[in-house]
């Protein structure tokens, strides 16, 4: 059952933040929804939109700027929260790369993580939730994330080709594998065996595809961003699409950094994207 916490007009239409129990998660989870004016006589598409460490379900809708363009477009957004919130586990808000608000869309299988840092699952139990309760159209449901959500989207879109038609993303930890946020995660989540991450590394997952998105990946890199030399690794990403041939748009773009100034810059290019290949 959906609780609805708060609802709030926005561009002629609405915008919703809900509470339900998760039975992946265990625990109460959070999110948030924007209705376009136009979900009152139909079902729409929808965008998941996965934010990055230290989110929440709100941080898109409040930064992201991108009500304005699917009030118009008529497509409807989906923020959930990027973890669990009170597992009650010792720690877990100590750093801010790792638990609370890092959940990093896996399904742990290690102790003390394994019972409810179960993401990966969440976001599946959230799709299908709302394709049930909200005017979503189950054929028309796109993924696009930014960082730690990029990373979870190219993941989810990549294993569900099916549930989430189209992907796009912002600065993706494109080769969680390889760099210290995914590596500190996976080993704290999934354990030191490394090939249990294969499955959520959205670099290897590419590279033994076969092009599963016919109309292609987009992909925004910011050639200021901070974290890009260390963390991210989209050349990796290019070069498994190359490798699969998977078509992918990556540009990159002098200046811009890893905030959500860069997201909002490019977000309306992000929901055009996603109405034409899910059109
Ligand atoms: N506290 C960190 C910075 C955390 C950060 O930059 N988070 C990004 C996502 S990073 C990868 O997932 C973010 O989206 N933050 C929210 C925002 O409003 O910018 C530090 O000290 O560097």
């Amino acid at each position: 059952m959906l609780e609805l916490i708060s609802e709030h007009a926005c561009f002629g239409g609405s915008q919703r933040f809900y509470r339900h129990q998760s039975s992946a998660i265990g625990l109460p989870m959070r999110f948030s929804v924007f209705l376009p004016a136009q979900a009152a006589s139909g079902k729409l598409p929808a965008l998941f939109y996965l934010a990055g460490l230290t989110c929440n379900e709100e941080t898109f809708m409040t930064k992201g700027g991108a009500q304005r363009v699917a009030a118009r477009d008529g497509m409807i957004l989906v923020a959930p929260d990027t973890s669990p919130r009170g597992a009650g586990i010792a720690g877990e808000a100590q750093d801010w790369d790792f638990g609370v608000g890092a959940g990093f869309y896996v399904d742990a299988t290690e102790a003390p993580w394994q019972r409810h840092y179960r993401m990966y699952s969440y976001i599946l139990e959230l799709r299908a939730l709302l394709v049930a309760q909200l005017p979503l159209d189950e054929r028309r449901v796109g993924i696009c994330g930014h960082s730690m959500g990029g990373h979870g989207a190219l993941v989810l879109a990549l294993r569900n080709p099916d549930l989430f038609r189209s992907v796009s993303a912002f600065a993706p930890i494109a080769a969680p594998s390889r760099c210290p946020w995914g590596t500190k995660a996976f080993s704290g989540y999934l354990g030191a065996d490394e090939s249990a991450w294969r499955a959520y590394d959205a670099s290897a997952l590419m590279a033994q595809a076969s092009a599963p998105f016919p109309k292609g990946i987009l992909i925004d890199q910011g050639l200021a961003d901070k974290f890009l030399d260390d963390q991210l690794y989209p050349e990796a990403f290019e070069a498994a699409c190359r490798h699969a041939g998977q078509g992918l748009e990556l540009r990159r773009h002098p200046g811009y950094d890893h905030g959500y100034y860069f997201v909002a810059t490019f977000i309306e290019d992000h929901l055009k994207f996603h109405s034409a290949n899910l059109t």
